[in-house]
């Protein structure tokens, strides 16, 4: 069993592989052998968790995610806890394993109550078991309104919490809750998850990271069998444009990177250069050889912020030698730039304005389009609004399914895709889909986009494929944010300056 780190990648699995490696793993072990490893890892991991729980209450439903449940109250009656189970399942209809498992807690002296303890407390332990990758959009038999109502226990209560395999009702391939699943309210008490077999992309991204908490894997003993992974959890570190280059190099050697964005105070009374500079701040200190500034507020004439930073106007950009980043606060002003742009960057991060031009002009998509075709590399870094409008979808159609969503886009427009948000998901056609494992919520703060995107243009500079450039950005960008200490204020600015 191992405790998730983003020390190093990850397979993920979604349902399907994780229940071709199940039957597999299950062809070639005596009867119930899979669950009889999954409820002792779960009492293991329980006992670990919480020592000294006066109670250990574990809420099972009636399938084998029950199951996996009955046989850890099983072993931790065994071991002496004072455990109790609230069972949904019915001996008649139930699957075998799960029988078997309750067979073995009835054997073992388990009590079965019809609800948790009147009073658990913080140092004590629930167990839900109720629902694993068996999640159906309604369930058959109407156990529906008894499940939820131990579930709203289960989130209700002070106690630890561990998720057998999932938390219940959490989809194991997109990370969203079904209808009526997810908590009220935030959980204030400790929340684990302990994966089994494999690990699915739903923990990950979504309602996930909130949902499982840490997330745990015992593979059952069966990782040996598993089959490709359909994604993968976090990437290998990359080497930057400074790591990579030989003592010999010069400024030439790390790549330029121009920055388009910033609409000027004078176009539509809002300025937002700072956009430009926080992006522009990212690719310098993410190892840029040399970053170019193009404003788009003609007729202003500002001195950057650094004095590395080299003012451009958009039409005396060297091309072909060149990374564009644009996008980032271009307001309406980046329109009237981007054919330009579009046709002529040899290397191209899309970012914020930049992509919502696209979502509304056809002849501005068809030109993205083209660039796959001409040889040109593009990486679209959207949030989940402005993928929406790339889709021409709604926001909840796109969180709904977060791989999917950055799949499509990647297919539909032939690049490189980063799907922001919780769980942040790099996507390129005939690649491996990456789910971040690093960040947390206090990169929700203003600019931090525009960070990323800088951050990105380095590392596609430096040399990178758009798919490992995209990818180890936004990984690097949350370690930063994970790295940063609690009592200093995380701001896009010395996010900036942070970086790696
Ligand atoms: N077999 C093995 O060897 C191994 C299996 N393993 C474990 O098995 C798990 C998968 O088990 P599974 O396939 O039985 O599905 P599971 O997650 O228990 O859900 C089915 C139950 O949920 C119910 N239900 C469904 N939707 C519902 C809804 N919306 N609302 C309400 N109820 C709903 C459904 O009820 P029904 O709809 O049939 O009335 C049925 O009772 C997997 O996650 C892992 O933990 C591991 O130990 C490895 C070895
Ligand atoms: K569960």
């Amino acid at each position: 069993m191992l405790q998730l780190s983003a020390a190093q990648p990850h397979a993920l699995h979604d349902v399907a592989a994780t229940r071709a490696l199940e039957a597999a793993a299950a062809a070639s072990l005596p009867a119930h052998t899979l669950m009889r490893r999954a409820g002792a890892a779960t009492a293991r991991l329980a006992l670990a968790l919480a020592p000294h729980a006066r109670q250990i209450w574990i809420a099972c439903g009636g399938g084998n995610n029950g199951g996996d449940g009955l046989e850890a109250a099983a072993r931790l009656q065994q071991a002496g806890k004072a455990v109790s189970v609230t069972w949904l399942g019915d001996p008649s209809t139930t699957p075998a394993d799960a029988r078997a498992a309750w067979q073995r807690a009835l054997a073992a002296g388990v009590p079965f109550t019809p609800g948790p303890p009147a009073d658990l407390g913080p140092h004590d332990l629930c167990i839900d078991a109720l629902l694993g990758i068996g999640l159906r959009a309604t369930s058959q038999r109407g156990a529906a309104h008894e499940l939820r109502a131990l579930l709203a226990a289960l989130h209700a209560s002070p106690a630890t919490l561990l998720a057998v395999d999932l938390p219940s009702g959490l989809d194991a391939d997109t990370g969203q809750y079904a209808p009526g699943f997810a908590p009220d309210a935030p959980s204030r008490a400790a929340r684990h998850t302990l994966s089994l077999l494999t690990l699915k992309p739903g923990l990950f991204t979504g309602q996930g990271r909130d949902a499982c908490g840490s997330v745990w894997l015992d593979d059952l003993g069966c990782g040996a069998l598993a089959p490709a992974a359909t994604a993968q959890l976090g990437t290998q570190q990359q080497a930057d444009g400074r790591q990579a280059q030989r003592h010999a190099s010069h400024k030439g050697s790390f790549g330029d990177v121009a920055v388009i964005g910033g609409e000027g105070l004078s176009a539509r009374g809002m300025g937002m250069t700072g956009a430009a500079w926080l992006a522009a701040s990212a690719a310098l200190h993410g190892g840029a050889g040399r970053v170019m500034v193009a404003l788009l507020d003609e007729g202003t004439t500002l001195a950057p912020p650094w004095p590395e930073l080299m003012l451009r106007r958009v039409h005396a950009l060297d091309w072909p030698q060149l990374t564009a980043v644009c996008g980032c606060g271009g307001g309406e002003a980046v329109r009237a730039v981007l054919p330009e742009v579009l046709a002529r960057a040899a290397r191209l991060v899309l970012d914020a304005d930049g992509l919502n031009a696209v979502a509304g002009d056809s002849a501005l998509a068809a030109a993205l389009r083209a660039r796959a075709d001409a040889g040109l590399s593009t990486i679209l870094t959207p949030h989940p609004l402005e993928a929406a409008r790339l889709l021409h979808c709604t926001t909840a159609e796109v969180q709904a399914d977060r791989l999917a969503a950055a799949r499509a886009l990647a297919e539909r427009h032939a690049c490189t895709v980063v799907l922001k948000g919780s769980g942040s998901v790099t996507a390129t056609a005939g690649e491996r889909t990456i789910v971040n494992f690093t960040g947390n919520a206090r990169l929700a703060t203003g600019g931090t986009g525009d960070v990323l995107a800088g951050l990105i243009g380095a590392r596609l500079a430096a040399g990178l494929s758009p798919h490992a450039a995209a990818s180890s950005a936004v990984q690097a960008h949350g370690a930063a944010a994970d790295q940063w200490p609690a009592h200093q204020a995380l701001t896009a600015s010395a996010l900036a300056a942070a970086l790696q």
